[in-house]
């Protein structure tokens, strides 16, 4: 649906020349919800803005629904952009004009027939929940409100993409739950694939099926959701993960399993889905005679699965330990054995 092939941007300013995206490769499925996280420069904002060519790239191709957008005149690419809605963080609603005609606007701009129009936006506010507000302004909106009505506008030319920058970074946390689950809901009753971009780990893990990670530019990590989740690579994705399962073992904690000199290892157990529901501590006591010690856990939804995370301190005889980690990862678990969290 959405091929970005190898895409760089780079802006000059003062001479001085910034490569905000460098040679990114991503394909996104229809009707997939698809994340892009990263730090603040990283390069996200442009590059969801290279998907709809609001930034023309510098050098590499975009493909919607495989028609390559370099290819097209201005009028083309205007078709291909009204299949492209876009929300953004700060709303960018029209103060001046009333809820109904913020939404009503793309719909003005094809010159849809009054009552079609108007059956149409008070569809939309009602599918936002805002059916009563058609009448107010922003300014006497709340900001998820504001957000609604930007998503209800971005729906009133029935796309089949929704690109979503930082949709909820100006959210409160409530306010973001709400925007997120209506996300969701749009994206199932519709099945309009989704692009976002966030610095939040939790935006992801509640609404998207895959996921990429930037850093200076560069994709340097992507995958379903879940797989990145328990088999993180790069230290900057374990650092997204780290914000959301907080695994830090308290210095003094693992200063004392040093001290005590006893042999043993300390492991951390990914568990996706039904894995999550296995007697696994039980196995290790009986099975392999080890002494299972909890010294951490959390279990979460990602998406629509169960995911859950335990670190535990085994101890006993090293040919025994080595035996209970084959045994746990033949069981499709996830295992790390970490001498200490860092
Ligand atoms: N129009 C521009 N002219 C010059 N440099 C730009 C322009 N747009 C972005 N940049 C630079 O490109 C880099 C990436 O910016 P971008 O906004 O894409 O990152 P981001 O990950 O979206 O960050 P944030 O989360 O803070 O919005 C930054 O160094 C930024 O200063």
């Amino acid at each position: 649906m959405i091929q970005l092939e190898a895409i760089s941007k780079v802006f000059y300013q003062n001479k001085r020349q910034i490569t905000a995206v460098k040679e990114a490769t991503l394909h996104i499925e229809k009707g997939e919800i698809f994340g892009i996280i990263g730090f603040s420069g990283a390069g996200k904002s442009t590059l969801i803005r290279c998907i709809n060519f609001l930034e023309k790239p510098t050098s590499g191709k975009v493909l919607i629904g495989g028609v390559d957008l370099g290819s097209l005149n201005e009028g083309q690419l205007r078709g291909v952009r009204r299949k492209i809605g876009m929300i953004f963080q700060n709303f960018n609603l029209l103060s001046s004009a009333t809820v109904f005609e913020n939404v009503a606007a793309p719909l003005r701009l094809v010159n849809a027939p009054k009552q079609e129009l108007t059956k149409k936006v008070r569809e939309l506010l009602e599918l936002v929940g805002l059916k009563e507000k058609e009448t107010m302004y922003p300014s006497q909106l709340s900001g998820g409100q504001k957000q609604r009505v930007a998503i209800a506008r971005a729906l009133a030319s029935d796309p089949e993409i929704l690109l979503c920058d930082e949709a909820t970074s100006a959210l409160d946390p409530q306010t973001t739950e709400s925007i997120l689950d209506l996300l969701l809901e749009i994206n199932r009753k519709y099945n309009i694939t989704i692009a976002l971009i966030t610095h939040e780990m939790h935006v992801i893990k509640k609404i998207c099926d895959r996921v990429a990670v930037m850093e200076n530019g560069e994709v340097v990590e992507q995958g379903k959701v879940l797989d990145v989740f328990s088999n993180p690579q790069k230290p900057i994705t374990k650092n997204f993960i780290k914000s959301i399962f907080d695994v830090n073992l308290p210095q003094n904690l693992v200063n004392k399993i040093q001290e005590e000199q006893v042999p043993g290892k300390i492991l951390r157990i990914s568990f996706i889905g039904d894995n999550a529901a296995e007697p696994i501590l039980a196995d290790l006591a009986t099975k392999f005679t080890l002494r299972p010690n909890i010294l951490y856990g959390n279990i979460t939804q990602i998406k629509d699965t169960t995911f859950g995370c335990l670190i535990i301190r085994v101890t006993g005889e090293a040919e025994a330990i080595q035996a209970g980690i084959d045994y746990l990862a033949g069981e499709r678990l996830q295992i790390e054995v970490i001498e200490h969290a860092d």
